[in-house]
């Protein structure tokens, strides 16, 4: 039986498909539904399959919820239908198990994935298409809409096992001022701090994502509303404990954090965010350098 835990963390990273990771096997989506997806193979089983809590999903209905698995053994990749409605497929002959090679098209349903070899050519080229796709280019975290896509699936998983899941929108404070004192090119440079800080204070499974200019959101998956609200104080006090070379001797920077956790009655995403943004505008509005959530709200 697989272990939901591991389930959960992989969402997360899928894969250890960070910003930065060098060229590794993978496979990409080159038609159909989720084109352009890429997952890295490593050692871990990958199932590819509709179910959200699958490795590679590919969310359409021509795709069984645990289509096919591919696996590491003996230092080739393989790969085995299970027991799919409309059979796995590699370039164009159905099969029911075999070893991959360098170039293969996977046929899954209606999309069809194209299996590269380790430090292939064209996988170090999707690699980079990959990373300039999903990551933000000035702190390596996940850009806004890697963020977005990937939230939305750990949403979906709390809905669906009834975990508990919160989101921290960590903002810095007085940005503009950072910026007219010292001047763009030094506030991109606390930028880059901060996104360091973040990245060193949170566990290494954890989602952490810049999703505006001097907006950061991290993701606290199975943890609750206390759990989460202590993450982000750690992070906080880190940022503050933080001494900046902007030129004229070491500057306080602090950041301001809004926490809150899903719930059933909220619309998704959209819901989720208006949450922790009206902790997070209450953090700003009660003098700053701060955590707020929902259970301090006294
Ligand atoms: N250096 C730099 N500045 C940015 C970037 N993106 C946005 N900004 C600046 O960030 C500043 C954000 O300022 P505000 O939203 O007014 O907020 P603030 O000054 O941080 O004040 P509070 O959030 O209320 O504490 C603006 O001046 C933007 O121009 C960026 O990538 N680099």
């Amino acid at each position: 039986m697989r272990n939901s835990n591991t389930t959960q963390r992989r969402a997360l990273r899928p894969l250890d498909d960070r910003p930065g990771r060098s060229s590794a096997a993978c496979v990409v989506v080159i038609h159909g539904e989720g084109m352009g997806r890429r997952v890295q193979l490593g050692d871990q089983i990958v199932i590819v399959g509709r179910s959200p809590d699958v490795e590679f999903q590919i969310n359409h209905r021509s795709v069984s919820r645990q289509h096919c698995r591919i696996w590491r053994e003996n230092g080739e990749y393989r790969i085995r239908d299970l027991d799919s409605t409309n059979r796995t497929y590699i370039n164009d002959k159905a099969v029911q198990e075999a070893t991959l090679q360098d170039g293969d098209h996977i046929g899954v349903g209606d999309s069809v994935l194209k299996f590269m070899e380790q430090g292939s050519l064209e996988a170090r080229y999707h690699e980079e298409l990959y990373q300039l796709a999903t990551s933000d280019p000035l702190t390596g975290l996940y850009n806004r809409r890697q963020f977005q896509e990937l939230i939305e699936k750990e949403i979906l998983r709390a809905a669906r096992h009834h975990r508990s899941l919160c989101l921290a929108l960590v903002d810095i404070d007085h940005f503009k001022a950072i910026n007219d004192r010292f001047g763009h090119p030094m506030g991109d440079t606390v930028i880059r701090g901060v996104a360091d800080i973040l990245r060193r204070t949170v566990r290494s499974d954890q989602l952490v994502a810049r999703i505006g200019g001097e907006e950061f959101a991290l993701v606290y998956a199975e943890q609750v509303l206390a759990e989460a609200a202590e993450g982000a104080e750690r992070v906080r006090a880190a940022v503050q404990a933080h001494h900046f070379e902007l030129g004229n001797g070491p500057t306080a920077v602090t950041v301001s954090i809004g926490v809150a956790q899903w719930s059933g009655a909220m619309s998704g995403l959209p819901g989720l965010l208006r949450a922790a943004d009206s902790e997070l505008y209450r953090a700003k509005r009660t003098g700053r350098n701060r955590v707020c959530h929902g259970d301090d709200n006294t």
